[in-house]
């Protein structure tokens, strides 16, 4: 590996200050025991001074300062003993950065050593506790040595070890003798500030200085590559980083393709917390109740957990404050038309962070819409201004990044009916298990207590114990129900969306942040990808949904079973919407042809994707820049006819008409709008309100021939259904 101009083979750490946040609480334990043990705590200077040296060399400045007589292995054994209690109850305080470095290093070849003036009894325990014990392949430690640092003794040592060169060697430390030790060993010396700032000449040693070993990993990470596309059933890495991930609109995308994608997050380590704000109240309740969930990969039958989540309610607005002002990253996925609303709290969230100096933020847009992070953008941009002045606002959008992104995987809730009654049956079994394991408490306490108290040689024998004799089958009978409860525990699930299998989020470049997520491809030109998206698969989705609930279909997986489905997707694809792509950004060729093949086979077998799901708000879709008018529009200007797509046009408007009573408030807006005068005219050409903005239909006089060639097939296709001929499509 290589760290700028330095090619390297080995790291070796410095442990407390450096890797571990010990050096404070190892001054306050010394203070303490000195206090106890010679009436008087040490003095500050002194113990500033003893960093990084062995316990030799401060037990000399310690008699030099308070007299030869001065008890210091005492005071310092007592110390040590005062510390290690309060590790084993409180943990090792780990530096952050720490986890993601140490993964980087690892999985980058990197040979690992550690280097400490500790003790190696406290060093391993310290190592074991941190769970890094696992990385180093050698450990040199206070009792290994004779001279402690600045002397480079411990430096050499461990690079011999290794086996290689001082001069290959990374090495990290926090104190002017540790640095000035490396520097003497020939290493790279990595300078990590803890308590004590070197003198400007002791700091020059450093091939490069730091303040924070995050800062360091932000110069290091460049030279390391980003992981590939994880697997499917790859975990999620086994350390977190104090680093929290928001997911504001937490639903189908947020929690079954967001959430395990900053789960994943760069392959090193992972968030320590995802926050999920959603207004489904159930599913807050359900995920909070095991602060994890599960997503089903349906084609491989195959589950993923996430955690620790912690779900919060949209309209709770200190919780979104909060989120806003504790995320490293937000990811945004709403439905368009809950934008404006919801980015009055946006703003609100923004204000806060700032104000209590967050760093600045960036927002990963999860939107079908082309332009979306300009779109959140100007919603944001105007809910500020009614908030603050000018000046604020164009700060906060200065340190705020909104990054568009093109969603691929297809993501279903599941029915909240299932989930309820599968949660249901799951707490029955496991209250039944929990009743059990009362009623047999008293045995399995007794036996177990009969086994400690016995010998290993009578445990030998003690396969069925004296008092057991009289009741057997219930010993193992109750140590089975042990075994019972705990499958019960682990089979409470709560499995919240169905996805399909992992791909990658293509994502906007100009976040760093963004940049190192291990599932997100950065591209240049998004606008280009998310315009190729909606028009040929989103398009074709929704005219797949929309005919398939006129033939009598639920799901898209079925709709697609029947040839007539089928064979209108392929050819809108294939014969009218691609080769108008194809002219219009030939770069993206390989892109179009893989996707019209994939996307086919995908919808095949979407039966958990609900039609209702993926024909929802017919307006938005039937706008005139939009998926259906505007691919139609954009084919016909290179000549290309469109039957398919009007057909699916007028499959979109008789849905809404021939419905009952639309759930869908777009569905039950266009079935108003045709009632007036039984015109598709009217639907097409609608300039009305639209969430509060003005919806953009087609001319009634510039696109004339359109809407004319959209009713006559509206009126064929109803004729169709009405003589029970079930809507055939007319080219076939
Ligand atoms: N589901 C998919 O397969 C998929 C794929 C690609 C992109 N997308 C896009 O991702 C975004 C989210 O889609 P989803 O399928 O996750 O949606 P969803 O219906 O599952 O809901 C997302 C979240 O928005 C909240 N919400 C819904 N209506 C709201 C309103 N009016 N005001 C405030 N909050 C509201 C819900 O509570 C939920 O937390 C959409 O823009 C969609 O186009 C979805
Ligand atoms: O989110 P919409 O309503 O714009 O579109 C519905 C579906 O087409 C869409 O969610 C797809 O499933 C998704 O874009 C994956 O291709």
């Amino acid at each position: 590996m290589r760290f700028f101009d330095k090619p390297f083979t080995a790291a070796i750490f410095d442990m407390d200050g450096t890797m571990f946040d010990t050096e404070r609480l190892r001054m306050d334990m010394l203070k303490k025991a000195a206090r106890e043990l010679y009436g008087e705590e040490m003095d500050d200077g002194l113990l500033i001074d003893c960093l990084g040296v062995s316990a030799i060399t401060a037990e000399q400045m310690a008699r030099e300062r308070y007299g030869q007589n001065y008890p210091y292995r005492e005071i310092r054994a007592r110390a040590d003993e005062m510390e290690r209690e309060y590790i084993h109850r409180q943990g090792v305080p780990v530096k952050d950065g720490l986890y993601n470095l140490l993964e980087r290093l690892k999985k980058n070849d990197v040979f690992l050593a550690l280097a400490t003036s500790s003790r190696r009894a406290v060093a391993e325990d310290y190592l074991i506790q941190a769970k890094v014990y696992r990385y180093f392949n050698i450990l040199v430690c206070g009792d290994d040595v004779a001279k402690g640092k600045p002397d480079p003794e411990i430096f050499l040592k461990a690079a011999s070890e290794l086996m290689c060169p001082p001069s290959e060697c990374l090495i990290f430390e926090d104190s002017p003798n540790g640095l000035a030790a490396a520097a003497a060993a020939g290493g790279i010396p990595i300078f990590i500030q803890d308590i004590k700032e070197p003198e400007p000449g002791v700091k020059a040693l450093a091939f490069r200085a730091y303040d924070a070993m995050t800062e360091f990993l932000d110069d290091f990470a460049p030279f390391t590559p980003k992981l590939p596309m994880p697997k499917l059933n790859e975990q999620f890495p086994l350390n977190d980083e104090n680093i929290t991930a928001g997911i504001h609109g937490f639903g189908a995308i947020g929690g079954g393709y967001l959430a395990p994608i900053f789960s994943h997050w760069d392959g090193y380590t992972r968030p320590r917390r995802i926050i999920g704000a959603t207004r489904n109240q159930l599913m807050i309740h359900l995920v909070n109740a095991l602060g994890k969930y599960r997503i089903r990969y349906e084609s491989q039958a195959y589950f993923q957990t996430i955690s620790p989540v912690c779900l919060i309610h949209m309209d709770d607005e200190a919780a979104m404050c909060s989120m806003y002002t504790q995320s490293d990253i937000i990811g945004l996925a709403l439905p368009e038309n809950a934008i404006r609303q919801q980015a009055g709290t946006i703003a609100s969230g923004l204000r806060a962070r700032y104000a209590s100096l967050g760093k600045d933020l960036t927002i990963l847009i999860a939107m079908n819409k082309t332009g979306a992070a300009r779109f959140v953008r100007q919603h944001v941009k105007s809910a500020l201004t009614s908030i603050t002045d000018t000046a604020e606002t164009e700060q906060i959008l200065a340190r705020t990044r909104f990054v568009e992104t093109v969603v691929n995987r297809m993501v279903m809730p599941v029915s909240e009916d299932f989930l309820l009654s599968k949660f249901q049956n799951d707490l029955y079994l496991l209250h039944h298990n929990m009743q059990d394991i009362f009623d047999h408490m008293n045995e399995i306490t007794r036996f177990f207590l009969q086994m400690a108290k016995s010998s290993e040689h009578k445990r030998k024998k003690l396969q069925t114990p004296a008092w057991t004799e009289t009741e057997p089958v219930n010993v193992s009978k109750s140590l089975s129900v042990l075994r019972h409860l705990s499958d019960a525990v682990n089979e409470v699930t709560n499995t919240m969306f169905i996805a399909e299998p992992d791909m990658p989020l293509y994502a906007a470049s100009g976040s760093p942040v963004v940049d190192s997520l291990r599932q997100v491809i950065v591209v240049e030109d998004i606008r280009s990808l998310q315009e190729i998206k909606n028009k040929l698969s989103n398009g074709t989705h929704a005219v797949i949904a929309w005919y398939s609930m006129l033939l009598g279909y639920q799901t898209i997986g079925q709709g697609m079973g029947d040839p007539r489905v089928e064979s209108l997707a392929r050819r809108m694809m294939k014969q009218e919407i691609m080769p108008a792509l194809l002219k219009e950004a030939p770069q993206f060729d390989r892109y179009i042809q893989d996707f019209i093949g994939s996307f086919i086979k995908r919808c095949r077998k979407s039966f958990k994707d609900r039609c209702s799901r993926v024909g929802r708000d017919v307006l938005r879709k039937l706008q005139r820049e939009e998926r259906i008018i505007g691919t139609i529009r954009l084919s016909q200007s290179y000549g290309i006819t469109t039957d398919g797509l009007e057909f699916g046009a007028a499959c979109a408007i008789l849905n809404c008409v021939l419905a009952e009573k639309p759930v869908d408030a777009e569905a039950k807006k266009v079935k108003s709008l045709y009632a007036a005068h039984h015109s598709v005219a009217d639907v097409l050409s609608y300039s009305g309100d639209y969430h509060r903005g003005l919806y953009k239909g087609l001319d009634r006089e510039a696109d004339h021939g359109l809407i004319m060639r959209v009713q006559s097939r509206f009126d064929a296709l109803r004729e169709s259904l009405d003589h029970q001929t079930a809507g055939r499509y007319p080219h076939e």
